[in-house]
């Protein structure tokens, strides 16, 4: 940086204004992190939704563009952090993308009004290529957006302390976090809500555009907060293409170093040195600390793998368990908001008494030791996550495997019915009862024999992997197999079907069609608590209900006598058990992840600002997310792919995993040595100004350029 440019520098730092040792303008900084976390995650929390209600998709589609999505918002930050410290600063970089930030939520909510394309009027849009387009531009500039100023805002947090100030600075990063998972966590419970409401200028609809405009709205109040301090920041400018610079140096030391390979030249002592001919000593300085700690960053990834996770498995392991907390009822997805209310409890008391203690026992907590323990710490969550899915393994179903078949017999006939099946004693089905249980079979093609007179004999082809029952009306002659679910319902949801043993079709509330005499109905899926069905054959009516728990399955048999018994004759055979393991069992693998997080990413923003060169700071926060980005990949790829047969078994691989790349890690930071960048930029500097030639032919080097850069341009011309 030339010499007028950083004494400005200095003495804008000078002035700025203070509150109980923090600079003011750190407010304006954590408030704009609030509104954009909110904005962000809240659009999060019914995108998955929002593409499978009201766009259509099927789950795979809803699933992939919504992981592919969250992935580019990891990816974009380098984009960010390039444009920050190599053309128009952080301020400049955090305004410009954050208007296309709010453009895009806004295209997004618009994307979300079924009225703008419903003519019709039926409550549906009528041109979907409309709304799926908008709906993905709208994506694409949030993604640019939130990914390219996050390095920014962090990076432009930091500088806004002073020397004397690195006390405040730590802090400053817990703050940052407080206010990430705060935002996040309101956001999270608030548009869920949002989106139940009705709303619609022709018809009622869910209101998407409420749950899409709300956080839109608050990425605009993001941007006016931060706009509004803007006289207070300290702004440090762009020193030109700093990345363009960097990566022409590296080419030349590697090219350097590749023409000097002969033993004939002597050793240097980093290969970055081989630049040393043509470029300046304070780059290549600070080239050398930023490669220092993006190599460390390698092995980072895998503990994002497994917090990652924690959406997508610990989730899908919550619907097998049961969320009744006696007062209130928790959903297996809102199990997630344990991460952010941990965090606002555990960072406080991490750096208010942990920490503090740690440093009284007179152990060197160093961030690179905490960032181990974190591993460590969400290592030991999946083991935690591995014991509870054994606890619930213990009460699933006996599901059939790949090669076997299971049948259940359901009797709606008068009469109760002898039923030989192969290589069992026979079974004696009451009327209008089941068998007990499925019965497992390795054969696909199998023969039952009846009671009836005359005796029947039934020859069934079962589908390998599958449950399946069999239906034997009133006629039963005219029995049929009927396919079963063969996996907890999702979400924690209930699977409840009807047999309809009455004489007319019935319509019965909450079932796609109605049903003909005999006819056994698709599976409807209801949700936990008291659920009613009305029953009507258009005549008469009545109504049957039912209070549920979570992940069961029932068939409802409707006999001949039901409006004569009010419904209440209505029979339930339980086909798959509600769930039965606690979800407060999730508390630990939550509590022990959450801290590891703590210990790992607060410290890994911390550390990432105070080793980076002072115009590379973005980009190293830039670095430090693209480790998230990886993990976030490894989970798309490796977690879908390498599925193992065991759950907890694939828990308890990538928790070994963790273990084995933190002890690498840890290897690896025993031999970095901690710098303070500015100490040696400073005496660099020193140095080139007191070796006039060095200085002289630094000089040179920067007219060189600057000719170069005009050259370049005229050409364009
Ligand atoms: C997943 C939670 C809502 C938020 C999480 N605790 C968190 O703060 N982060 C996860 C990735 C980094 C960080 C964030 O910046 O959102």
């Amino acid at each position: 940086m030339p010499d007028s440019k950083m004494d400005e520098t200095k003495k804008k730092k000078k002035k700025t204004a203070e509150c109980c040792g923090y600079p003011i303008s750190i407010f304006f900084i954590v408030v704009n992190e609030f509104c954009e976390r909110f904005s962000y995650y809240g659009m999060r929390a019914v995108l998955v939704l929002y593409f499978r209600y009201f766009l259509l998709w099927d789950d795979d589609l809803a699933t992939s563009i919504y992981h592919a999505f969250v992935a580019l918002c990891y990816l974009t930050p380098i984009l960010g952090a390039i444009i920050a410290d190599s053309w128009l600063g952080k301020f400049k970089t955090i305004i410009y993308l954050s208007i296309v930030y709010a453009v895009g939520q806004v295209v997004m909510a618009v994307s979300t009004i079924h009225d703008i394309t419903d003519a019709n009027r039926d409550g549906t849009p009528d041109n979907f290529t409309l709304h799926i387009a908008l709906s993905m531009l709208g994506l694409v500039l949030i993604a640019l957006g939130t990914g390219g100023i996050k390095p920014c805002v962090a990076a432009f947090g930091g500088d806004q302390f002073q020397e004397h100030q690195s006390r405040q600075l730590n802090t400053f990063f817990s703050v940052f976090y407080l206010c990430i998972n705060a935002g996040s966590l309101l956001s999270t419970l608030i548009t869920p809500v949002l989106r139940a409401q009705e709303c619609g200028i022709h018809t009622q609809q869910q209101c998407y555009p409420l749950a899409f405009g709300v956080p839109a709205a608050l990425m605009v109040v993001s941007l006016v907060v931060f706009i509004a301090g803007s006289g207070m920041y300290t702004k440090t400018a762009p020193e030109g293409n700093i990345m363009g610079s960097v990566c022409k140096c590296i080419w030349f030391a590697l090219n350097n170093r590749f023409r000097h390979r002969s033993d004939i030249y002597p050793k240097r002592e980093h290969w970055m040195d081989w630049a040393e001919e043509k470029y300046d000593k304070l780059l290549i300085a600070q080239i050398k600390m930023v490669l220092k700690v993006l190599f460390l960053y390698i092995p980072l990834p895998m503990f994002w793998t497994l917090f990652d996770q924690k959406g997508s498995r610990w989730t899908l392991q919550a619907t097998t368990m049961t969320g009744d907390f006696g007062g209130f009822v928790l959903q297996p997805d809102q199990m997630q908001t344990v991460n952010p209310i941990l965090i606002l409890t555990l960072v406080p008391i991490m750096d208010r008494i942990i920490f503090p203690l740690i440093k009284k026992c007179g152990l060197n907590f160093s961030p690179l030791k905490r960032m181990t323990v974190g591993m460590l710490f969400a290592a030991t969550a999946f083991i935690a996550a591995a014991l509870v899915q054994m606890e619930i393994d213990k009460t699933l179903p006996n599901f059939p495997s790949s090669s076997e078949s299971q049948l259940k017999v359901v009797n709606m006939h008068s009469e109760s019915l002898i039923v030989t099946v192969p290589s069992q004693e026979p079974l004696l089905i009451g009327s209008f009862e089941s068998s007990p249980d499925y019965i497992t079979f390795d054969q696909q093609d199998i023969r039952l024999a009846f009671n009836t007179t005359p005796e029947i004999n039934k020859d069934l082809s079962l589908i390998k992997g599958s449950r399946q029952t069999l239906i034997i009306p009133s006629e039963p002659a005219e029995m049929y197999l009927k396919e079963d679910i063969k996996s907890k319902p999702k979400e924690g949801k209930n699977a409840v079907r009807f047999v309809n043993g009455w004489t007319a079709y019935l319509n019965i509330t909450n079932l796609e069609s109605s049903l003909q005499p005999s006819e056994t109905s698709n599976y409807t899926l209801v949700s936990q608590g008291m659920r009613k069905f009305t029953l009507t054959d258009g005549i008469q009516s009545c109504e049957f209900s039912r209070k549920f728990g979570f992940g069961s399955s029932y068939t409802f048999l409707i006999p001949s006598d039901l409006f004569s018994t009010d419904c209440e004759s209505i029979k339930e055979i339980e086909d798959m058990q509600p769930n039965s393991v606690h979800m407060a069992l999730q508390i630990p693998q939550y509590f022990l992840i959450t801290t590891g997080e703590v210990m790992f990413s607060v410290t890994g923003l911390q550390f990432s600002y105070s080793q980076a060169p002072k115009n590379m700071k973005s980009v190293l926060q830039a670095g430090w997310l693209c480790t998230n980005a990886v993990g976030n990949i490894i989970v798309l790829i490796v977690a879908e792919l390498g599925k193992l047969p065991k759950q907890w078994a694939e828990y308890v691989l990538f928790a070994s995993l963790l273990v084995a790349v933190s002890i690498i890690f840890s290897i690896m930071a025993y031999f970095y040595t901690y710098i303070d960048p500015a100490e040696i930029e400073a005496e660099i500097l020193k140095q080139q100004e007191t070796d006039p030639d060095k200085k002289k032919k630094k000089e040179t080097l920067e007219m060189e350029e600057k000719e170069n850069e005009q050259e370049i341009k005229q050409t364009k011309i």
